[in-house]
């Protein structure tokens, strides 16, 4: 079953994440010299910012140098444009880090080449990928969507992809249009996969998820297949309107 965690805002969730992550972490570095973790864009990296980077008591825990960091999905901007998520990673978090992990963005240098070259930037950030990440750090939009896995026909042949790991997102519903994205396989390899979701606006799509299982929503399929290695992270105006029990 898939774990929730559910905050109201003094119980402060980007430190309970932050303490999630941590275990993650530890759990890692027993078995290897590095933590390979992916994270999404959006609210999610505020949330990093706050809890990993903001909380004294989390902060000084976390080995930096030991990371590597990857990106679930990547808008296709050059990389200082402020709809880059290595952009916002970089100005929310790696700025005010005096220990780096190791990141790896996407090649920006052929952004403007056209959908030939977007299919390259996704094959090559495939190469880039380890066999196996520890953890995803998942967003979940209020179309149901996660990475860039859009619900809908015209996107399908995102979230049934079963070989490739990255894949070109064109015509993305949420802008910009062009984007790489994770892929299922990705996910079935992974160690853990972590959602975070805040805010009453995300209310509709929680209880569609949650208590519909509506699985025309690909956050809604990533629980389904992956059940017992997902966790949400949740405030309680996400889920104020969820009646199934957790
Ligand atoms: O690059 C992106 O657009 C994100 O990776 C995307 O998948 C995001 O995680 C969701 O849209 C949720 O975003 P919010 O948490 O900001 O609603």
């Amino acid at each position: 079953m898939v774990n929730v965690h559910k905050y109201t805002i003094e119980e402060n969730l980007p430190h309970k994440l932050g303490e999630y992550i941590l275990q993650k972490q530890e759990d890692a570095l027993k078995n290897a010299k590095f933590f390979n973790v992916a994270i999404s864009g959006g609210s999610l990296i505020n949330v990093l910012e706050k809890g990993l980077v903001d909380d004294s008591t989390i902060a000084p825990k976390i080995k930096w140098d030991k990371w590597n960091v990857y990106f679930v999905d990547e808008r296709i901007v050059p990389l200082d444009h402020r709809d880059s998520n290595y952009c916002a990673f970089k100005d929310a978090v790696l700025d005010k880090l005096s220990v780096l992990p190791r990141v790896y963005p996407i090649d920006d240098s052929l952004v403007d080449a056209g959908a030939e070259a977007y299919e390259k930037i996704a094959s090559e950030y495939e190469e880039l990928l380890p066999n196996k990440l520890d953890l995803l750090l998942l967003g979940c939009g209020p179309d149901g969507h996660t990475c860039s896995l859009f619900p809908g026909d015209h996107h399908k042949y995102l979230i049934q992809e079963k070989v490739k790991k990255v894949m070109w997102c064109r015509d993305s519903p949420k802008p910009p249009s062009d984007r790489i994205t994770i892929t299922l396989p990705v996910m079935e390899d992974a160690g853990a996969i972590c959602f975070v979701t805040m805010g009453s606006s995300k209310q509709e799509t929680m209880h569609h998820i949650f208590d519909l299982k509506d699985t025309s929503m690909p956050s809604a399929v990533v629980n389904e297949l992956f059940d017992n290695k997902v966790s949400w992270f949740v405030d309680d105006l996400a889920f104020e309107t969820v009646t199934t029990k957790f």
